[in-house]
C-alpha cells in the first residue's frame, strides 16, 4: 500500500484550492443542531438559533423526503445566504456517496456557499477510500468557487465496516474534524436487534448473582450502555488523530432523562459534543459538554496546589501528580474555549473562588 508523505498531505488537492490546516481549531460544539432546510416551520427558527447553539446543521440525508432533496439543498443555499451566523458554525450533512443527490449536493452547496460552510458530515462512511473522494472533490470545488478556506469534513460511523476501518477514517486527510456515532444505521447494518435512535435498551443487562442461591428471588438489574464499546473506539482513533468524537443522535426527543445520561456518559468518554435533533435537546447538550463549576473549582485547586506542574501533593486526602495535573488541564482549558464564546458560562467560571 502506498502512503502519502507529510509534505503531499499537505498540499492542495487541486490547483487553487485553499492550502489544507495543519490543526483542527477547538471550536466549541456541544450541540450540532440538525434541521430539514425544505421544512418551512423549522428553517424559519434558524436565524433566531444563530448564538445559542454551536453548531447548525442543514440536513440533506436521511428524515428528508427523496421529494424534498432538492428543495431543501436550496432552501439551505438560501438559509445561508441570507443569515449572519455569527460565532455560530454552519455545517451540512451531505446525502450518502451511492445516493443520486450527493454529486449536486456537494456542488451547489460548495460553488454558492463555499465560504459559509464550515464542515461537511459525510454519512455511511465505510473506510478513508470516501473520505480520500469527498476530499479531492471539495478541493476541485473550492478552487472553481473561489472558496478561501478549507470546507472540513465529519465522518459518521454507522456501518461495521466503518467501525473497523476508524483509525484509518481519522487521519484519511487534513480535512477530518471529527467522527460522530450514527447509532440506528449502525445498529441495522450489524443487525443488532434495537429498533431505537441511540440510547440504551432494558434487555442488555447484568443482573446481580442469586441471594442465598434463590434465582427466582429479588436481584437487582444493572443495564448497560450498548454504545460503549464503540464510542471508546471512536474517541481513542480521534483523540490519536488529533480529531474530535461525538455522541449522535438520541431519538426519544421526551426522555430527556435519559437523553442527558447518554450524552454525559459521551462527555466522561472523551468526546466533545453530540447531535441536537428537538430544540429541546440544546440546553441539555450546552449543559452537559460544559465542565461543571465544581470541576473548575477542584481544577483550578489543583493546578494552584501543583505549583511547576511536578512532583506530588496530598489535597483532601487524595494524591495529585503530573498526569492528574493533565486531566484537570483537560477540563480547564475547554473552560476557556467555551467562555470565550458564551458570555453566561463565562460569568459563571469568573465566579469561582479557589480556597
Ligand atoms: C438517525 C438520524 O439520521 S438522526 C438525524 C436525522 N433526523 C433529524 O434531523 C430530525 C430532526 N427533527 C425533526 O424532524 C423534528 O424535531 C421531529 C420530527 C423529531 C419532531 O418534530 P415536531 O413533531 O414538529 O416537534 P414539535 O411539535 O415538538 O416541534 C415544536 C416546534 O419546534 C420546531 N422544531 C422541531 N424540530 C426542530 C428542529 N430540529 N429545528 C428547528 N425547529 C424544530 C417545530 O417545527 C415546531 O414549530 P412550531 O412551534 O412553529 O410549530
Ligand atoms: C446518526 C445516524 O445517521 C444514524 O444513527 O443512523
Ligand atoms: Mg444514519
Amino acid at each position: 500500500m502506498s502512503h502519502k508523505s507529510p509534505k503531499d498531505f499537505f498540499a492542495p488537492l487541486a490547483v487553487g484550492a485553499p492550502a489544507p490546516l495543519r490543526e483542527i481549531p477547538a471550536r466549541p460544539s456541544r450541540a450540532i443542531h440538525f434541521f430539514d432546510p425544505s421544512n418551512p416551520k423549522m428553517a424559519a427558527k434558524v436565524p433566531a438559533m444563530v448564538g445559542t447553539v454551536d453548531v447548525l446543521l442543514g440536513n440533506l440525508e436521511d428524515a428528508v423526503k427523496a421529494d424534498n432533496k432538492v428543495a431543501a439543498r436550496e432552501g439551505l443555499v438560501k438559509i445561508a445566504s441570507e443569515t449572519d451566523f455569527g460565532p455560530t458554525q454552519l455545517w451540512t450533512r451531505i446525502n450518502s456517496l451511492d445516493s443520486p443527490w450527493v454529486l449536486d449536493d456537494l456542488i451547489t452547496l460548495v460553488t454558492e456557499i463555499g465560504d459559509k460552510l464550515d464542515v461537511v458530515m459525510v454519512p455511511k462512511v465505510q473506510g478513508p477510500e470516501d473520505i480520500h473522494y469527498v476530499d479531492r472533490l471539495l478541493a476541485q470545488l473550492e478552487a472553481k468557487g473561489g472558496v478561501q478556506r478549507p470546507i472540513l469534513i465529519h465522518a459518521i460511523l454507522e456501518t461495521a465496516r466503518g467501525v473497523a476501518n476508524v483509525e484509518e477514517i481519522a487521519s484519511a486527510s487534513p480535512r477530518m474534524q471529527g467522527i460522530s456515532l450514527g447509532p440506528a444505521d449502525l445498529a441495522a447494518d450489524r443487525k443488532m436487534k434495537t429498533t431505537r435512535v441511540g440510547g440504551g435498551h432494558p434487555g442488555y443487562l447484568v443482573r446481580q448473582d442469586p441471594v442465598d442461591g434463590d434465582i427466582h428471588g429479588q436481584r437487582t438489574v444493572f443495564q448497560q450502555d450498548l454504545w460503549h464499546y464503540t464510542i471508546a473506539k471512536m474517541v481513542d482513533a480521534c483523540a490519536a488523530a488529533g480529531i474530535y468524537p461525538y455522541y449522535g443522535p438520541f431519538g426519544d426527543i421526551t426522555d430527556v432523562v435519559a437523553a442527558e445520561d447518554q450524552f454525559r456518559n459521551a462527555f466522561l468518554l472523551g468526546c466533545v459534543g453530540t447531535w441536537s435533533l428537538h430544540p429541546k435537546q440544546i440546553e441539555i447538550a450546552n449543559r452537559v459538554f460544559s465542565p461543571s463549576v465544581e470541576d473548575i473549582k477542584h481544577a483550578r485547586r489543583v493546578v494552584a496546589a501543583m505549583g511547576d506542574g511536578t512532583g506530588a501533593v496530598m489535597l483532601d486526602g487524595k494524591m495529585e501528580d503530573d498526569a492528574s495535573l493533565k486531566q484537570c488541564l483537560v477540563l480547564v482549558d475547554l473552560a476557556e474555549e467555551l467562555a470565550a464564546i458564551d458570555p453566561k458560562l463565562k460569568e459563571l467560571y469568573d465566579a469561582i473562588e479557589v480556597d
